[in-house]
C-alpha cells in the first residue's frame, strides 16, 4: 500500500507507516503523478484536493489533519466513492489560546472587556463554542453569529449587525462560495465599516472571508480600528501593504499547538485504520510533559496575562512575521515560518499555579474550567 503524506505532518511517517509505504512530498507541490499509484493521501490545507489532482489515480482514502476542509472537492471525492475525513475540533482549542494571547497583548484590550466590553464570535462551531466558553468563564460578554444554526436551541445567536457592533470581533466562520450563506468576502465594506470606534478585528478562519482590497480600502480613514490577522486571502502570499497595518500578525498559525497537531494526526490515523479494518498503534511518544507556570499577579488582568503569555505569546509570532513582510519571495518566507514553527502547547494541558489563592479560579478559567 502506498500513502503520499504532507511533509510538513509532524509524526506522521511513522504513524502511517505502519500501514504501508510512507512517501513524503511538500504538500503545494503534490500533483498528479505523485498520487496516481497511491492507495491513501494525507494532507493538510494547502494541498487542493481535487479531480485535477485524483482523476485517473488509484487513491481510495484522504486524510487531512486540519479542521478545515475547504481545500477539500467534496462532492467529487464522494461520486468516486473516495473515503475522505478530516480532523474536526482538532486544533480549536489552539485557536482560542491564540485569541486570548491577542486580547492580553492588545494594550488596554482585556481591561476593557473584563470591565464588560463584548466579543463578536463570527462562526459558532468547534471553535466559536469553545472561545465563548472561555469567555464566560472569565466573565466577558459576547455574541454569536452563525446563520446556520437554530437561535432557539443557541440563546447566544443574533443578527451580524448586531454582532458587528462589540468592542472586539473574531472570525471563525470556515470558507464556503455556495449554499445559502457563503462566507467568503462576507466582511466586505460595509460590514467592517459599521464596527464601532476603537474596535479590535481578529481573522483566524479563512483569509477569503474579509474582503482584502475593501479592508485596505477602509483602513486609512479607520485609524482606530485595530487588527490581528492570522489567515490571509490567497495565502501563501499576502497583503503586504495590510500586513503592515496589523497590530498583530501571524502566518495562519492560530491552530499550530503540538497538541492540536498531535489529536489531528491521531484523528486521521483513526480513520484509515478503520477504513483498512486495521488495529492502530499510536507509538507516538505518548503524552508530552505538563509545562508549569507560576503566576504571582494580584489582579485578576496580570494574572491571566502572566498566564496566558507564559504558556503562549503572540506578540513572538508577530514579530517572525513582520520580518518578512516586506521580503522578497514573501510566499516562500510565509511557508518557511509555518514549517519552522517552534512548539507550543495549548493552556488546557498546562499546570497554572497562582501565588495568590484568590487567584486559582481565574487560572481555572483562563483553561476553561468555571
Ligand atoms: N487559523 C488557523 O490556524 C485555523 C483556522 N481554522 C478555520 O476555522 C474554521 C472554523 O473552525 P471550527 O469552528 O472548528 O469549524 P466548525 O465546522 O466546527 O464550525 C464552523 C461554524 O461556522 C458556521 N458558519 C458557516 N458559514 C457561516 C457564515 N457565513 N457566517 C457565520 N458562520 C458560518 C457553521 O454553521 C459552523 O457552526 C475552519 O473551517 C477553518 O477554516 C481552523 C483551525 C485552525
Ligand atoms: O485546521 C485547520 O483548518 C487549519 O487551518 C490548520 O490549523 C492550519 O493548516 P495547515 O498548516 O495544517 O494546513
Amino acid at each position: 500500500m502506498k500513502i503520499v503524506v504532507d511533509e510538513n505532518i509532524p509524526g506522521a511517517v511513522q504513524c502511517f507507516g505502519q500501514f504501508g509505504q510512507v512517501v513524503t512530498r511538500s504538500g503545494r507541490q503534490i500533483g498528479p503523478e505523485d498520487v496516481l499509484d497511491a492507495d491513501a493521501l494525507i494532507v493538510r490545507s494547502v494541498t487542493k484536493v481535487n479531480q485535477a489532482l485524483l482523476n485517473g489515480s488509484s487513491v481510495k482514502f484522504v486524510g487531512s489533519t486540519t479542521i478545515g476542509s475547504d481545500h477539500l472537492e467534496i462532492d467529487y471525492l464522494r461520486a468516486q466513492g473516495v473515503r475522505f475525513c478530516t480532523a474536526p475540533g482538532s486544533n480549536a482549542e489552539s485557536v482560542v489560546d491564540y485569541v486570548l494571547s491577542a486580547i492580553c497583548r492588545l494594550d488596554g484590550l482585556l481591561e476593557k472587556l473584563l470591565a464588560g466590553g463584548r466579543v463578536g464570535i463570527v462562526g459558532y462551531g468547534n471553535v466559536g463554542k469553545r472561545l465563548g466558553h472561555r469567555l464566560s468563564a472569565l466573565g466577558i460578554p459576547w455574541l454569536a453569529y452563525d446563520p446556520l444554526l437554530d437561535p432557539q436551541l443557541y440563546t447566544c445567536l443574533r443578527p451580524l449587525d448586531e454582532v458587528l457592533c462589540s468592542s472586539m470581533l473574531c472570525l471563525h466562520a470556515p470558507l464556503t462560495v455556495s449554499g445559502p450563506f457563503p462566507s467568503v468576502h462576507m466582511l466586505d465594506a460595509c460590514a467592517l465599516q459599521t464596527m464601532p470606534k476603537n474596535a479590535v478585528l481578529l481573522s483566524a478562519g479563512r483569509g477569503e472571508v474579509v474582503a482584502t482590497a475593501e479592508l485596505l480600502a477602509l483602513i486609512d480613514s479607520r485609524p482606530d480600528i485595530r487588527l490581528a490577522l492570522d489567515v490571509w486571502e490567497g495565502e501563501p502570499e499576502f497583503a503586504s501593504a495590510l500586513a503592515q497595518r496589523c497590530a498583530i500578525t501571524t502566518p495562519h498559525i492560530a491552530g499550530y499547538s503540538v497538541d492540536g497537531k498531535k489529536t489531528g494526526l491521531r484523528m486521521v490515523a483513526a480513520e484509515l485504520a478503520d477504513f483498512l479494518g486495521r488495529d492502530l498503534s499510536l507509538d507516538d511518544g505518548g503524552e508530552s510533559p505538563v509545562p508549569v507556570v507560576n503566576c504571582v499577579g494580584d489582579s485578576a488582568a496580570m494574572v491571566i496575562r502572566e498566564a496566558v503569555l507564559a504558556v503562549y505569546d503572540v506578540a513572538e509570532d508577530s514579530k517572525r512575521f513582520s520580518e518578512i513582510i516586506h521580503a522578497a519571495e514573501r510566499g516562500r518566507q510565509f511557508d518557511l515560518l509555518r514549517k519552522h514553527y517552534p512548539p507550543r502547547r495549548e493552556l488546557a494541558y498546562c499546570d497554572l499555579r497562582a501565588a495568590n489563592p484568590a487567584m486559582a479560579s481565574l487560572l481555572r478559567a483562563v483553561q476553561g474550567g468555571i
